[in-house]
Order: C-alpha cells, then structure tokens, then sequence
C-alpha cells in the first residue's frame, strides 16, 4: 500500500519533534499502521532557518494554504499554534476532505464545536490527542478507554511550564522570573508565556477534559482561570510546613449542582500521589462510577513526548482511513446529537477547603477578631499556623485551613477581614482538595 502523506503547518518545536519520531520509528510505525507514514510537506515562516530536525524530502513552503490544498497530502498536521490562521486552515482542510490532526489547545477549546460539526458533515477525522497532558494519552483513556464509565471527575496537572515553576519554587526556592526562562528555553512555554503562567493553557486543556468527560460542548468562556502568579514562596513553604504541597490543577467535577469547571492554585496533601507530580511531568486523575480512581501520569510537554501523541493520532487516523465514518470515535467521545446541556455551577456555590495566609498586627485579640468573622459567615478553622514575628516586626504571618464551605461564604468572610484594623497586607486565599 502506498504511504500516508502528511503535510505539516509549523515546524517549529512539536512539527520538528512530530518529524524526528516518524523518521526514527518508521518501521514500528508501519507494523503497527499497516502502511508508512511520511512527512512530505511543511508551511514555515523562514525556511532558511536552521531546524533541530532534518527537512531533506520535505517540500517547504512559507504559504500554508498550499500543503492544505496539495492534493499530495492525505493527513494536515497543525502544530503553528494559536487561533487564526490556524482555524481557516484547519476548516480548509476539513472542506477538502482532509482528515486533520492538531496539537492545538486553544484552538480546540475556542473552536473546537465548530471545527467538529464540520468534520462530521464532512465525514472526516480530527484527531487532537497532543492537546492535553502532551504525551499522556489521555484524551485516548477517557473517550475510549473509559467508556464504560459515568465519570465523576477529572482533575489534573496540566500545565508543564506552571508545574516545572511551582517545583523550582519548593525545592530550589527559585525566583519565577528566572524559572520560567529556563521552561521557555526547554521549549514548554506557549508562544506567549502568561497563558501558561495566567492559567490560560490548563483552561484550553480543562474546557476539552469537561466535555470528554461528561459529554458537554466545548464552552471556555465558563471556565474558572486562576494562574500562579500570586503564589509566594511563602505560600509554598507554609503549605510544606502543613503537610501539603501547591499545585496548579484543573478541576472538571459533576457534581448534583451540575459541572465544575476550574483551574487554579490548589493545595494538595503532601501524601497524596498526585501531588508528587514534579517538574514539567503531568498527571491526570480521572474517577468512574465503575473503574474508581484512576491516575494517568508522563511529560506533558517538550519536543519528543508531544511528538509521541501526535504521531500515535497519525497511526489512528490512518488505521480508520478506510472505516464507515458513522462507526469512528466520536469526536467528542459522545454521539454529536447526545451532548448534554449541564449546567455550569457558578464559583460562588462551589465547595471547597481554603488555605488563608493574612500578616496581621501582633497584638492580643487578632485571632479572635478574625475568628469571630469567620464564625458568623458560617466557616469552621481546620488548623491555624502563626509565625514568631521577625526580628523587629510589628506584625506576624498567620495561616489558617478551613473546613470544606462554599466559596461565596469565604469571599464575604474576606472581604470584611480586609475591612479589619489588624490587616497589615492582602489576604492570600488558595483552594484546598484531597483526591483520597
Ligand atoms: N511545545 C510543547 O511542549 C507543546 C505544544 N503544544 C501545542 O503545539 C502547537 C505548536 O507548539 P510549538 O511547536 O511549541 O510552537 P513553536 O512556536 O515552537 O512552533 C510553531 C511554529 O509555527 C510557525 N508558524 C507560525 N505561524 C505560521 C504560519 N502562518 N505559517 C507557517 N509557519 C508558521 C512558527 O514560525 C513556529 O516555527 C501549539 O498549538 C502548542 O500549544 C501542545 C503540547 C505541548
Ligand atoms: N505550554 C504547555 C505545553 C503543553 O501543552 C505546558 O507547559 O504544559
Ligand atoms: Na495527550
């Protein structure tokens, strides 16, 4: 049988990666797909640039409209990132008749509805596994493997560059800034770094998890986005001293409310196997009423493990080439017309334990104040940590852990705190949640 030809859009960190595997595992490759798999054409902004990967036998282009339209190419591979040109391109190549495969979160996750309707008008297969957790085939697990399932929860690091940084933090006491250079370096960090640092990329990921997991559309917009960025090394030494580490998490939870849809700084308990998740590795905990708890961990970014996924989409997409399209994996794990319109719970009925830092006047009766306010907002205190001042100070740190409570019974608690004589600075307030 004659090759599967693929013309790639980007040849940048994951394009030079996706070429690399298909060079290096050729041979597995057709054992496993029946037929070789061969890069044969690539749009790129410069082609004089000097690449990490070899190009000989790839027809470069700078216009990517014409590796859509080559009539050479079976599979396009979309790995420029970002959402325009990338959707024109993709809906190009869907109208073509192009099968697609993409690496593209943000696209997905904005587009993805779209996108998707006319891949299946079309009767062609838009495969995106690289788009979450990188390398983890995790996307594969919960549409596939996990179909038997009336999942509860999936709830996970994914977020490379954020979890290399927080780890840095703990276990070098490193500064962000210099941190996240070295994450950019490695080439983990978005184009645009503050959508991994703001919480934007997990957001992408979450928005596809929410709607693998429970069969709902793609709806970013209902995403709740915290980044790291008001994560202190403080934060991140207290929460040890606690028993627990911070990691940045997205939360996509069915709860009888409806659907959680959530990324942010959360502190988790040091025993808990998720939370020994480090460095730019990710882990994805997903939780079935039959299979119970599971854990799927692996790079979740970086040249080579990203290429992994794209290149076991190509397999896929190829295996399928010649299957009835009303029998392939739906796009989005269930039936188009079977998509379910939960709600989205608002963030002020979500429930959660708080982790609360304040520096406080060191005086008699501050605990009490703040005891008393958050006793009237119906808030109950787990543990309470406060440190000696330091020398000379006239105020001390004081930490505390809340019961599990709504969190709009915790803002208003905040905000009268804020309104408190004692408050020497702002009060830090990161989530809390055990997965056991
Ligand atoms: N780097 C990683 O670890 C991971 C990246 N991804 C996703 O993979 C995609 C690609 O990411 P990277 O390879 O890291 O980015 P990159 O910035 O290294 O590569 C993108 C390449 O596309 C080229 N490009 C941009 N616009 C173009 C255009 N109009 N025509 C031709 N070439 C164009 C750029 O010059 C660049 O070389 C993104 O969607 C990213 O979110 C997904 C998982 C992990
Ligand atoms: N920038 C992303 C790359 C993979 O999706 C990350 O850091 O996780
Ligand atoms: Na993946």
């Amino acid at each position: 049988m004659r090759p599967v030809r693929v013309g790639l859009l980007g040849l940048g960190t994951v394009g030079c990666g996706t070429v690399d595997v298909l060079r290096r595992n050729r041979e597995e490759i057709i054992r496993r797909a029946g037929r070789a798999i061969e890069p044969v054409a690539a749009a790129v902004r410069d082609p004089a640039r000097p690449r990490s990967c070899p190009v000989d036998g790839l027809r470069l282009t700078t216009r990517p409209e014409e590796v859509v339209a080559d009539p050479a190419v079976d599979i396009v591979v979309e790995l420029i990132g970002g959402l325009e040109p990338a959707r024109s391109l993709v809906l190009a190549a869907i109208e073509r008749g192009r099968h697609v495969v993409t690496a593209n979160k943000a696209l997905i996750a904005h587009h993805g509805n779209e996108i998707f309707a006319a891949a299946h008008e079309r009767g062609v297969m838009v495969a995106f596994e690289a788009a979450v957790a990188g390398g983890i085939p995790v996307i594969k697990a919960v549409r596939e493997g996990l179909a038997g399932n009336c999942l509860r929860q999936v709830a996970g690091i994914i977020n490379g560059t954020c979890n290399y940084i927080l780890t840095a933090m703990r276990e070098e006491g490193a500064e962000f800034e210099a941190v996240l250079a070295e994450a950019q370096r490695l080439g983990y960090a978005e184009a645009d770094p503050s959508f991994d640092i703001d919480g934007i990329d997990a957001a992408h990921k979450l928005t596809i998890l929410g709607s693998l997991a429970f069969g709902i559309p793609l709806q970013y917009e209902r995403v709740h986005v915290e980044g790291i960025r008001g994560v202190s090394r403080a934060d991140v030494a207290f929460a040890a001293e606690l028993g627990y580490r911070i990691k940045h998490l997205g939360i996509a939870r069915r709860t009888g409310r409806g659907v959680e849809l959530r990324v942010h700084p959360t502190l988790v308990p040091a025993r808990e196997l998720i939370a020994s998740v480090d460095g730019v590795m990710n882990a994805v905990l997903v939780e079935g009423d039959a299979v119970g708890t599971t854990l799927f961990y692996g790079a979740g970014a970086g040249a080579d493990p990203t290429a992994s996924a794209v290149v076991a989409d190509l397999v896929d997409v190829t295996r399928a080439l010649t299957a009835d399209p009303g029998n392939r994996v739906p796009h989005l794990a269930f039936q188009p017309d079977a998509l379910a319109d939960l709600a989205v719970v608002p963030m002020a009925e979500v429930e959660s334990r708080y982790y609360l830092r304040m520096q406080v006047e060191d005086r008699p009766g501050v605990l009490a104040e703040i005891a008393r306010i958050l006793g009237e907002e119906g808030i109950s205190i787990e543990a309470v940590l406060q440190k000696e001042p330091a020398a000379g100070a006239a105020d001390v740190p004081l930490i505390m852990l809340t019961h599990r409570v709504r969190e709009g019974q915790v803002e208003r608690a905040l905000t009268r705190m804020r309104g408190l004589a004692c408050m020497r600075a702002g009060i830090c307030r990161i989530r809390l949640e055990s997965f056991e």
